[in-house]
């Protein structure tokens, strides 16, 4: 057992806060008490908001651009340097594979806040010159400036990543932030206040309130007038109620919403290319990625291999511990998010599925039966139109379907109200570029999944999504863009 207590981390200094509220954070691999995490409420957010806001007129506002480029750098210098503390509390609070979070979430943590460093140092502003009648005319240009105060909501299934992702580009760009973490997730925000303190980063410019969403921290930091604009991770009923939040007071929100996310194997692809990259995307971090695929359809000539194969793959996942190197797949998140999930496993097989592998709770060993396990999951046989291939499930599972003509496989891919993500398989080049396009998505890899170059525009279309994120295209969201004109 761990005692770890997850305090807030307001103007610089960490605060149990005036509610005297905790509640629990257990770990997912066994249901063991990790330790308390404190409650924040109306007062908590008001602090932490009136810190960011006094922080902007402060020594971070007049700040120069190469200072703070500088400053971020030592913030991600910083996180590599505490890399196993990082590590540790990551697979505590999600049970993820040690082996999976040193590759992907703790680097990235870190590289949110490079690229957005570099990005903020090298981006140039547009600039016009107006003839005017007087022959003289009139120079315009850009000017970039911060937004303000941001409020940060993240979710647990990537925390660092995805938190970083957020605070990386908004720190970047000269604001500074509140962010309520998951309530699953509470140890690598806090963590993160120390390596802000050791880095310079004046206080207030980076402040956590931990809480839930309705009535508590969540709300009442997205409710908040002192709040400028609105980042948010998460499902997408959470997003239409945060946007109702915003609307008060005209603010601004970037939403990276929930998925459906297809994968389109054609008779063509390399095979052994196609189910390497569907394990991925099925059951990386037991399917809890927004990105991850649920719906596979295949072309029909090699259904069935690609079925045998996939399901071949699937039964040697390794479930276990993190700290197991041999373990490939972990828990999810919560018991709670464990019945979501089975509820969809009994779904499937009520409505006539074939369970081609899983469908139920896997059989643990004695001192991991209180964690919240389900067996990867592999079903053929059901209908487009059935709420298993409609809703996002957020689990080690995916529906494969036999196809037959591109144009069909395409419209049957954009049949969903998300449009977030696709993968498609194929050695014909041609047809790769011409299905690409054709996918209503927010990024379709071709050959690959989850291949992430941080320049690029990143988000979804439908209700997957409001903005884009990445690279240049952050700015959009975490600046101003104001205009000067000059007479000349
Ligand atoms: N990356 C993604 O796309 C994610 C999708 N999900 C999906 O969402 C489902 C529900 O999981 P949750 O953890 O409940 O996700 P959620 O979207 O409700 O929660 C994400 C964050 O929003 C906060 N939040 C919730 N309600 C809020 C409100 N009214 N105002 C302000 N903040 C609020 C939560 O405290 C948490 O920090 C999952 O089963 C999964 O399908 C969950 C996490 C990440
Ligand atoms: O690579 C990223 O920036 C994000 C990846 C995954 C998600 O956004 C998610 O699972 O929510």
């Amino acid at each position: 057992m761990s005692d770890r207590e997850s305090l807030h981390f307001i103007n610089g200094e960490y605060t149990a806060g005036s509610s005297g509220l905790t509640f629990e954070n257990r770990c997912p691999v066994d249901g063991s008490l990790i330790g308390l995490v404190h409650e924040g409420k109306r007062e908590e957010v008001d602090a932490a908001v009136s810190a960011a806001r006094a922080a902007l007129k402060g020594p971070w506002g007049r700040m120069s651009v190469e200072e703070r480029v500088r400053m971020l750098y030592r913030v991600a210098d910083g996180i590599t340097a505490r890399f196993d503390e990082f590590l540790e509390a990551e697979c505590l609070d999600t049970g993820k594979p040690k082996s999976l979070a040193s590759h992907i979430d703790i680097p990235r943590g870190a590289a949110n806040f490079k690229v957005f460093a570099d990005v903020i140092r090298n981006v140039p502003t547009e600039g016009f010159f107006l003839e005017t009648p007087d022959g003289a005319g009139a120079q315009n240009y850009g000017v970039r400036t911060p937004k303000g105060v941001i409020g940060v909501i993240s979710p647990w299934n990537l925390p660092l990543l995805l938190m970083t992702w957020k605070v990386g580009p908004a720190l970047a760009c000269g604001n500074t932030v509140v962010v309520k973490p998951s309530e699953e997730t509470p140890l690598t925000t806090t963590l993160l206040g120390e390596v802000m303190n050791d880095a310079g980063v004046p206080r207030g410019v980076f402040n956590v309130v931990h809480g839930f969403g309705p009535d508590s921290a969540g709300a009442f930091l997205t409710e908040h007038p002192g709040v400028d604009a609105i980042t948010f991770t998460g499902e997408t009923r959470t997003g239409t109620a945060i946007m109702k939040a915003a609307a008060e007071g005209v603010r601004d929100v970037s939403f990276e919403l929930g998925g459906k996310n297809p994968a389109i194997v054609f008779a063509d692809c390399d095979m052994d290319k196609a189910i390497e990259g569907t394990m991925r995307s099925v059951f990386a971090n037991c399917g809890q990625v927004c990105l991850g695929t649920e719906r596979v359809f295949v072309e029909r000539p090699v259904f069935d291999e690609f079925v045998a194969r996939l399901k071949a793959g699937a039964e040697g996942l390794k479930l276990g511990r993190p700290e197991d190197e041999t373990v490939n797949m972990g828990p999810l998140i919560s018991k709670e998010h464990q019945q979501k999930v089975l509820g969809y496993y009994k779904l499937a097989k009520d409505l006539g599925a074939t369970v081609v592998i899983g469908g139920g709770v896997p059989d643990m060993p004695d001192d991991l039966k209180d964690g919240a396990w389900v067996e990867p999951t592999i079903w053929t046989g059901l209908g487009d139109d059935s709420a298993v291939m409609r809703e996002e499930i957020f689990g080690p599972c995916c529906h494969i379907t036999p196809f037959d003509e591109e144009e069909e496989v395409i419209a049957r891919a954009n049949d969903t109200v998300y449009g977030l993500a696709s993968a498609v398989w194929t050695e014909n080049m041609s047809r790769g570029h011409r299905v690409a396009a054709q996918i209503d998505c927010g990024i379709c890899w071709v050959n690959s999944w989850f291949l992430r170059d941080l320049r690029t525009a990143f988000g979804g279309t439908k209700q997957s999504g409001i903005g884009r994120e990445g690279g240049v295209h952050s700015l959009e969201f975490y600046t101003e863009l104001r205009n000067v004109c000059v007479k000349l």
